[in-house]
């Protein structure tokens, strides 16, 4: 199954991302001088300052492993339940490997109130999901499908995983010198690297529920560890929330780009420095032609095109020590947030995501 590759449509919608989302080319960093590499440092702190999100372009993952993760992404979902349900994600947010079929998952923005996150779950995201992390994970080890049921899904996963990972060391070693710290500072709090790839589906769904709020594809929310990686197909929906408007404004695809966002840890980190960005996934644009030829009671029920994502969550050592990087302080040498080890901190957030 071949996974198609950008409409004329979503790209020429990339033109507005990239007036609000910094679009920063990162072979300079990856191949560039040290003079190249500290300019591009601060072209990526000071996007993380304004917006919290950045598109890098040339980031060093070939352009064909995204999209054959893509197209693995694709196989997956589309075995039949019982087969993808031999791989369950277990119940409660301690161990967030595997699979997780429709409306299982409700994405909430700080509500911890037991009561609440009920009700907010009569209303599960419309997505599911497949979460894989590092194989020497012992906390949460990953839990696949039997080999047989999808041959060389586990290995090109874990190839992917280790890809990203790569890629997450060269942006924290980025985000260091930005800061003038010693390069690898931060790197080495994530030595571990106990981090997340997630594939994402958002099947087809009537348009119209998704605009009358009945479903939703995921619900406004920051992510919880220090950076995500957001690889997307050209369907779009993906919208973030303007820091300084509130509004909330499109981040459509970028062909051969990555989105890269703050997570709310990396903001406690850098004493709020760095903006964890509230983000979303609304119904996709409409292609231009995509109603034409419809009775007005069939428009209504016109059905979005399915969406596939690949999120990959980056997260601190456990042990870590989350307190106001140096040089992140504020005016009066004043710190925001009180010390707390990255464990704890994710334990709270995984704890309100399933009950
Ligand atoms: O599917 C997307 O584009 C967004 C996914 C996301 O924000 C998340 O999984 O945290
Ligand atoms: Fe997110």
């Amino acid at each position: 199954m071949a996974y198609e590759k950008s409409t004329t449509e979503a790209r020429s919608s990339s033109i507005s991302a990239s007036n609000t989302v910094p679009v920063v080319d990162f072979s300079r960093f990856l191949l560039g001088s040290d003079v190249d590499k500290r300019a591009i440092a601060r072209e990526v702190d000071e996007a993380f300052r304004k917006v919290g999100f950045v598109y890098l372009q040339n980031h060093g993952i070939q352009e064909q492993k995204v999209d054959e993760c893509f197209e693995w992404s694709q196989r997956f979902f589309a075995l039949p339940e019982g087969v993808k349900k031999l791989a369950p994600h277990p119940p409660g947010g301690s161990h967030h490997r595997g699979y997780s079929g429709l409306g299982i998952e409700k994405v909430t923005q700080n509500v911890f109130e037991q009561e609440e996150l009920a009700a907010l779950r009569q209303m599960p995201d419309f997505k599911e999901s497949f979460e894989s992390g590092n194989v020497h994970d012992q906390m949460q080890p990953n839990i696949w499908l039997p080999d047989e049921k999808l041959p060389g899904f586990r290995q090109f996963m874990e190839a992917f995983f280790l890809d990203c990972t790569d890629l997450i060391h060269t942006i924290l070693n980025a985000l260091a010198i930005s800061l003038s710290l010693p390069p690898s500072q931060l790197s080495n709090a994530h030595s571990q690297s106990l981090f997340q790839l997630r594939l994402l589906h958002y099947p087809s769904i009537p348009r119209s529920l998704l605009h009358s709020g009945e479903k939703s594809r995921i619900g406004a929310h920051s992510d919880f560890g220090t950076l995500t990686l957001l690889f997307q197909d050209d369907v779009g929906g993906l919208e973030i929330q303007h820091p300084q408007t509130g509004e909330f404004i499109a981040a459509p695809p970028v062909p051969g780009g990555v989105l890269v966002n703050i997570g709310d840890l990396m903001m406690r980190w850098s004493n709020g420095r760095w903006r964890s960005t509230v983000h979303r996934v609304v119904a996709p644009p409409e292609l231009k032609g995509e109603r034409e030829g419809l009775e007005d009671e069939e428009a209504g029920k016109e059905m979005c095109r399915p969406r596939y994502s690949i999120p990959f969550f980056a997260t601190a050592d456990p042990e870590t020590v989350i307190e106001c990087l140096p040089g992140c302080e504020g005016p009066d040498g004043k710190k925001e947030f009180e010390a707390m080890t990255a464990l704890e901190y994710v334990q709270m957030r995984m704890a309100a995501l399933y009950a």
